[in-house]
């Protein structure tokens, strides 16, 4: 009764109220129906009084007189009312938290997601429930893989402290999935608003963390479904003296990098694309992929793997790879040779490699990068490689590395022990051997055999007859 009389103004007499109801109809005396409820239900027509009356008034009339409608709709009303008054709370509450409080979501296609996460793992003053463990495995420079294990923050909740100001971490993983065939991952940090600035101090430490475990280290890449991954532990940097190549070869290399990299404005102004590629070829055991790395670590470089041959890559993935090779990275395809020597028949295991030699061709014409370029390929058969690839703009340098020229015997002699003398002596019993060539990694298979003892080197030089060490004459 009381919302009945908020609703009419508290006009409506008891008598109004307490009207007879039969069948749901109110009777009065001249009437005009106006159907306010069910148009199909006769009893439920509401008939007002027609005289002289505008139209507030009628309705005014029609709620007074209607203790349904007075109260259905007081209720409608307050109903209305509680919604907008929760809604208005609702967007307070939302208003003063996007005024307090600031989100920044870090999605796992975005470099910074694994900085951040590792930044946390290495983080004091967190608090941490859900854990996730990430192994890794490092290879040292003899070959051998140790093992480690990293505790980074687990989807889940989580907290931490970072200059006296809190931070709440959600990290989420959905049920989509990356081309890449990663579950899509983000996290979000939230902070009060007054703090935000503190954001952007932990992503700068958390980059300078990463660069730094990167520091005096080559990365390296690899292709992984559609995307680029990081494949094991960053490996120091080969010094580009460690490898002992034929006169005047390094430095034509060095050289014509050096010269490359300064040229961006001269490819930009021509419209020429800021690109360019190297052919290694040459003997097993030769040294160019060990010289390829030895460039990395000389220009600060990293270097992409691609396997051209690898079942399952398609031209598409081929070019959006190309496309996307992380920024300061050489892109090395090896034994470019062998992609297509089986590429219209199965392999072994029954694959057939899916980049056509056109899409291989494609790919490389259609790197588009603001930054540069730069390509390596190898092969141990150039004679087998198409000439379409050897063209300009493909291929820009082709270089013979070879096997070990008595120059490199020497070097490499010199490198290992550091003495003079004792070099001539292993000179002149090497060439006693007249081997018809020796690769410079037979050569450092005797050496490493022999580590501490130049003496036992020489006495042991017919090892390099052995068969198992014997290399393939490269002209
Ligand atoms: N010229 C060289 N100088 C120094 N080390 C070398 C040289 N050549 C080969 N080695 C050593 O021999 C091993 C194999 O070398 P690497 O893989 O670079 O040869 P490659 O020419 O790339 O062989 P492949 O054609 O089979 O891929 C490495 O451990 C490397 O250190």
């Amino acid at each position: 009764m009381a919302l009945t009389e908020w609703l009419t103004g508290g006009k409506q007499s008891e008598s109004q109220l307490d009207r007879p109801i039969v069948q749901g109809v109110i009777e009065t005396p001249t009437t005009q129906d106006i159907s306010l409820m069910n148009y199909n239900n006769p009893h439920d027509k509401v008939q007002v009084d027609n005289n002289n009356v505008g139209t507030f008034g009628t309705l005014e009339k029609m709620i007074s007189s209607n203790p349904y409608f007075a109260a259905g709709g007081g209720l409608m009303v307050l109903g209305a009312s509680f919604a907008l008054l929760k809604n208005g709370v609702a967007s307070f509450a939302n208003l003063m938290y996007r005024r307090m409080v600031v989100d920044l979501e870090i999605r796992n296609s975005d470099k910074s997601y694994e900085w951040f996460l590792n930044w946390m793992s290495n983080y004091k003053h967190r608090v941490s429930r859900q854990l996730s463990v990430k192994t890794t495995f490092v290879q040292h420079q003899n070959g051998s893989v140790a093992t480690g294990f990293t505790f980074v923050p687990g989807p889940g909740n989580h907290w931490f402290k970072y200059k006296k100001a809190w931070f709440f971490v959600k990290r989420e993983r959905s049920e989509r999935i990356h081309n890449s065939g990663q579950p899509m991952e983000t996290v979000t940090l939230k902070t009060l608003y007054k703090d935000r600035y503190l954001l952007a101090s932990i992503l700068d430490e958390a980059r300078q963390m990463a660069m730094k475990l990167n520091e005096g280290k080559t990365v390296l890449y690899k292709s992984w479904g559609q995307d680029w991954r990081i494949f094991g532990k960053p490996r120091k940097k080969r010094v580009i003296d460690s490898v002992i190549l034929d006169k005047n070869i390094k430095e034509s290399i060095l050289d014509d990098i050096k010269e490359f990299l300064k040229s961006g404005s001269w490819y930009h102004n021509r419209g020429i694309p800021y690109r360019r590629g190297y052919l290694l070829y040459g003997p097993p055991g030769s040294g160019k992929t060990s010289f390829i790395q030895a460039l990395a670590g000389e220009f600060d470089y990293n270097i992409a793997i691609m396997n051209v041959g690898e079942p399952n890559l398609t031209d598409d993935r081929l070019a959006y790879l190309m496309n996307n090779i992380p920024e300061h990275t050489i892109l090395l395809l090896e034994d470019i040779d062998a992609a297509f020597n089986n590429r219209t028949q199965s392999t072994e295991k029954g694959y057939v490699s899916g980049v056509t030699f056109s899409g291989l061709l494609n790919a490389l014409d259609g790197v588009a990068s603001a930054e540069e370029v730069i390509t390596f390929m190898t092969t141990n058969h150039p004679e087998k490689l198409d000439p379409a690839l050897l063209r300009p703009g493909r291929i820009d340098m082709k270089v013979l590395i070879n096997n070990a020229s008595d120059y490199q015997v020497r070097q490499m002699f010199m490198r290992f022990y550091d003495d003079a003398e004792k070099a001539e002596e292993f000179m002149k019993a090497f060439k006693e051997l007249e081997l018809p060539y020796v690769s410079t990694a037979q050569l450092q298979g005797l050496f490493v055999q022999f580590k501490e003892n130049p003496n036992l080197a020489i006495d042991n030089i017919d090892i390099l007859k052995s068969p198992h060490m014997n290399n393939f004459f490269y002209e």
